[in-house]
């Protein structure tokens, strides 16, 4: 059996964090499985994005535990985090977060880069990735010259470059169109067929939450209600 396969992709244990007075998450617990795609769904400022940023590590919360991939979040330092989330996380974060002024081709091979890949092999990876979310034309443009859902299908081949175990995407499809959506959503669900990979999603889109094959809920910090899909 593949060793990777039988590791719990994300466990949280009562995780809580306040940025002011009011908590944003308060006490939150859940684990998704190898193979799940979990969508994380409530209305606005329930802490839906507290939630992915403390699962993916960019955020350490003040109260509780994550473990993710394996390793205890806690344990590990800043540099550690980066690496883990460069090597074996994709993330797609709300505005695409690409670098203003980066071509695109070279925004997506970032990933590789950091990690000392060669150049020219880096290159040819993001342009392979652009040509799979349609945008094989834009390699050398700058993010400022595409429009919002350009960015976002940009960032999504960035996130997916490195072949990650686990992908959180802050709503990937805000600002696509039906068609441009599903393209979006079946490559990033595409991480949880592989041999023990995950996705975790916040979305308000409807549609999108029921892709998933899980939807938990938040109200005010909290888990209000999980919903198995399939
Ligand atoms: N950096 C921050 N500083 C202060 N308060 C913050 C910060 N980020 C989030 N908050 C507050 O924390 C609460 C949860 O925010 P969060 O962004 O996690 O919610 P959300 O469910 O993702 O919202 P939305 O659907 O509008 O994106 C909100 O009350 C928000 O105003």
């Amino acid at each position: 059996m593949n060793p990777t396969a039988a590791t719990t992709p994300l466990t949280l244990r009562g995780v809580g964090h306040s940025y002011t007075r009011t908590p944003a998450l308060r006490h939150v617990s859940l684990q998704v499985e190898p193979g799940e795609v979990v969508a994380v769904t409530g209305p606005s400022g329930c802490g839906k994005s507290t939630l992915l940023h403390a699962a993916a590590g960019l955020l350490l919360p003040q109260t509780g535990d994550v473990t993710l991939l394996g390793r205890d979040l806690r344990t590990l330092d800043e540099a550690q985090r980066a690496l883990l989330r460069r090597r074996e996380v994709g993330i797609v974060l709300q505005y695409g977060q690409l670098v203003p002024d980066m071509t695109l081709e070279d925004n997506v091979a970032l990933p590789l880069l950091l990690d000392g890949g060669e150049v020219a092999a880096s290159r040819t990876a993001a342009r392979a990735a652009l040509d799979t979310v349609g945008l094989e034309h834009a390699g050398l443009a700058v993010p400022q010259e595409l429009s919002g859902g350009e960015v976002q299908r940009a960032a999504v081949a960035r996130a997916l470059i490195t072949a990650p175990r686990i992908v959180f995407a802050d709503e990937p499809v805000a600002s696509l169109d039906a068609v441009a959506a599903q393209d979006v959503l079946d490559m990033l669900l595409g991480v949880a067929r592989r041999d023990g990979g995950a996705v975790v999603l916040v979305t308000h889109d409807n549609t999108a939450a029921a892709m998933a094959d899980r939807e938990i809920r938040l109200r005010d910090g909290n888990v209000d209600r999980e919903s198995v899909l399939r």
